[in-house]
């Protein structure tokens, strides 16, 4: 699949500390690309080498196929953004404002409404921007950041702040994007929950390194069942399932039995059962299966990632 973002080795330090380390980022074209990490790992640096707005010190960044140090004003005007910072007019109602943004980018006098249209933001276009909620004021962020139809649309953190019901409608404009707005769509965020919801690939930054990529679905697919095991007795439990060559874990009070890859999760039940109550004695109340979460794979991988690697 064609990508609609290519990073290679693209590296950006401020004094001697790299934010971001040598990363190789592969947007899919028509992906949800949830781009995640904790605060600090490197996101927004990442994101405003994309944009041209920063310089990077090693490697290159790709836009639509547009090499952005080469060719920054092209690169940015196949790419729209929603950023922190909205800057409307508030006393300017939502339609003269993306009406004076699509003047600056000499756009036809039709797009402010096309963009409307898509958002559902039609009907309130002639209210001042002051009167409108958070909710409505990201929409229309998001509507500005279509304007021109830009192939690829980068949104950071484009819920935060917003209520429970402004959460789950701007995360139901978010899914239908690619189709509705015919664009990638990278969403930076660190909720793991976000992004679960609404990507379809994740990368993951860790101290400024791309830690994991790839189909959401496949990267949840490939990941080990797990069980959960519901004991009184865990430590007892942990050293006879690890003694019989079981990968066994605790995560705060629980005790986590990983099975390998590929193993039919029925059976290393079954044997693990077997292991725990009949060879070694253990009460065992339940062995319950746990979801294959993307929380899974982002503890995995940042665990992979500690900051002694990080050096150049
Ligand atoms: N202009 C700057 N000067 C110096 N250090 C910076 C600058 N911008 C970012 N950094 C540092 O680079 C690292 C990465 O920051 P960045 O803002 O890219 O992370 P992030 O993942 O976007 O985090 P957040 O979600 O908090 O914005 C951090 O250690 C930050 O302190």
């Amino acid at each position: 699949m064609p990508s609609a973002i290519e990073t290679r080795g693209l590296s950006r330090r401020f004094g001697d500390r790299p934010a971001v380390d040598r990363v190789n980022m592969h947007v899919p074209e028509r992906s949800i690309y949830g781009f995640l990490g904790r605060n600090g790992a490197g996101k927004t640096t990442t994101i405003r080498l994309l944009l041209g707005l920063l310089r990077a010190d090693a490697g290159s960044a790709h836009i639509a196929g547009i090499d952005v140090a080469r060719d920054r004003i092209t690169a940015a005007r196949r790419v729209g953004a929603l950023l922190e910072a909205q800057g409307f007019y508030t006393h300017l109602s939502g339609r003269e404002n993306l009406d004076l943004s699509r003047r600056l980018l000499g756009l036809p006098a039709t797009e402010p409404d096309r963009v409307l249209e898509i958002m559902e933001m039609t009907a309130h276009a002639g209210r001042r921007v002051a009167d409108y909620s958070l909710g409505m004021r990201q929409r229309l962020g998001l509507a500005r950041a279509m304007l021109g139809a830009p192939p690829v649309l980068v949104l950071d953190e484009p819920t935060n702040g917003l209520d429970p019901e402004g959460i789950t409608d701007m995360r139901r404009f978010l899914r239908a994007l690619p189709e509705r707005a015919n664009a990638t769509v990278l969403l930076s965020s660190h909720l793991l929950g976000e992004i679960e919801q609404t990507a379809t690939h994740v990368g993951i930054l860790s101290h400024g390194r791309l830690v994991l990529e790839g189909a959401l679905a496949e990267l949840k697919a490939g990941l080990a069942s797990e069980v959960l095991i519901e004991t009184d007795t865990p430590e007892r439990a942990a050293s006879i399932a690890r003694a019989h060559g079981f990968d066994v874990v605790r995560e705060r009070d629980a005790l986590i039995a990983r099975f390998r890859p590929g193993d039919d999760s029925r059976h290393a039940t079954a044997a693990l059962n077997r292991v725990l109550c009949i060879a070694g004695g253990v009460r065992v109340h339940a062995l319950s299966p746990r979801q294959r979460s993307l929380e899974t794979l982002y503890r995995q991988a940042a665990n992979t990632a500690a900051p002694a690697t990080l050096s150049a």
